[in-house]
């Protein structure tokens, strides 16, 4: 059945059950999603209406990658517990069909049945699809786990893809908000409707996999200028210099030295940066602005006057964040989010910072060294601790009528 577009989800939920399509509850009560109605909308509505806040599942590239930045993100990082593959193919065809459904703002069929609980849990009925994206990664152990190839798939690790190697400052690292087999990214412009995502995403993967660890962010801007961090600067600047098919081509998107699965799909960075705001809010404009090497108010880079503008390295200071990063002659793809967290009680210090995000077609080539250069000798030490890291291989594109991960899992 293909939905009228500008129908609500409470509209489309009351249609596909007229209909008779939807999902069928599993014996578990969660269970395994049957059927699925089509997307509720179609992407090309009006910007507006519900139809223009979607973000297509499908494509040559995943979504959530080089899409601009919505506001609220959900990291979520899993460990499959089943060792049997086709429970595990089970759990990627069920959350490819959710994803399929509420990216377009669908929603499960709620049951006919009041006496079992709802399959659907109900947060997002009169919402709109509000650019929800799901990103899907693949962990090191994913493809081997501690040195047992228990899904046969050993041969299909993506040629890059390694736990992020202990750098020099890396004491603070806590490995239980660390790795992962499978991790998904789930961003949207409402925050109900990404954590509507998740927590359907973590309730369908049980009794075959479980949540190791999840992390909530936020990114405020202006539509179309680069948001600040909680410094107070403006972080994604040099995003600007790739962006464009040639330039994703170059920096972000897998290429083919890669077996098949991983052509077009690209590699994700992740650190978990606390940012000591105290003593930052502390510090003198100048020395923030040093710390950087770039202008707090307008962005632009010592020496020259706009945010985009080019610049002379030579003018920046030479242990500066950007000039460091300038030194690697590397670019890489940002898509970091602000999180805040809970005030330590001892010293009143909040726990807030960057869960830093970065895609890139060749971590030892771009993000790796780059990470250690930062490490030795950045200005933006003093101020940060590495709490958690990650490296995921995010596959190509999805075809319709395919499930994530299958040119892996069926190769
Ligand atoms: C290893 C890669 C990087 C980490 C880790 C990182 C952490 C981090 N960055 C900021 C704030 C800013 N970063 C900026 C630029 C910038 N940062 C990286 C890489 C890492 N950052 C790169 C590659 C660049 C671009 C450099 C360039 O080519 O110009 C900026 C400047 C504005 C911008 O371009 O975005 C800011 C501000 C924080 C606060 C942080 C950890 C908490
Ligand atoms: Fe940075």
């Amino acid at each position: 059945m293909e939905p009228k577009s500008g129908i609500s989800r409470k509209d489309f939920l009351k249609l596909s059950a007229t209909a008779g399509v939807g999902i069928a509850l599993g014996a578990s009560g969660l269970g395994a999603i049957m059927e699925v109605a089509k997307p509720a909308k179609t992407p090309s509505s009006a910007p507006g209406e519900s139809g223009g806040d979607i973000i297509p599942l499908y494509g040559t590239h995943q979504p959530g990658i080089i899409t601009p930045q919505q506001t609220y993100m959900y990291l979520a990082s899993f460990n499959v517990t089943t060792k049997n593959k086709s429970d595990l193919i089970t759990m990627l065809k069920d959350w490819t069909k959710f994803c399929d459904l509420s990216v377009a703002g669908g929603t499960m069929k709620l049951s006919d049945n009041a006496l079992v609980p709802p399959t659907d849990t109900g947060e997002t009925l009169d919402l709109p699809a509000s650019k929800l994206t799901v990103t899907f990664g693949f962990g090191p152990s994913f493809f081997m786990n501690e040195g047992s190839d228990r899904f046969g798939i050993a041969r299909m690790a993506p040629l890059y893809l390694k736990d992020i190697p202990r750098m020099p400052r890396d004491q603070n690292i806590d490995k239980e908000i660390s790795g992962g087999d499978i991790c998904v990214q789930v961003c949207a412009n409402d925050q109900q409707v990404a954590f509507h995502a998740v927590r359907n995403l973590i309730r369908l993967s049980t009794g075959h996999a479980s949540l190791k660890w999840m992390q909530e962010g936020f990114a405020s801007g202006t539509p179309g200028k680069t948001p600040r961090n909680l410094f107070g600067f403006k972080d994604g600047t040099a995003n600007k210099l790739h962006d464009s098919s040639a330039g994703y081509d170059q920096v972000v998107w897998a290429g083919d030295n890669e077996l098949g699965w991983m052509q077009g799909g690209s590699y994700l960075a992740y650190r978990k940066i606390q940012m000591k705001l105290e003593s930052w809010d502390r510090t003198s404009l100048a020395d923030q602005e040093a710390t950087f090497g770039r202008s707090k108010l307008s962005g632009a880079a010592f020496g020259s006057h706009g945010e985009f503008d080019s610049f002379d390295l030579s003018k920046l200071p030479e242990k500066s964040h950007v000039s460091l990063a300038k030194q690697t002659k590397q670019q890489i793809h940002r898509r970091a989010y602000s999180y805040t967290d809970k005030v330590d009680p001892r010293t009143g210090n909040i726990d807030a910072g960057l869960l830093f995000i970065s895609y890139q077609r060749n971590p030892d080539e771009q993000f790796l060294p780059m990470l250690k250069l930062m490490q030795n000798n950045d200005a933006l030490n003093s101020y940060v601790a590495h709490v958690g890291s990650a490296m995921f291989a995010c596959p190509a594109g999805l075809k319709q009528g395919r499930y994530i991960g299958q040119n892996i899992l069926e190769a």
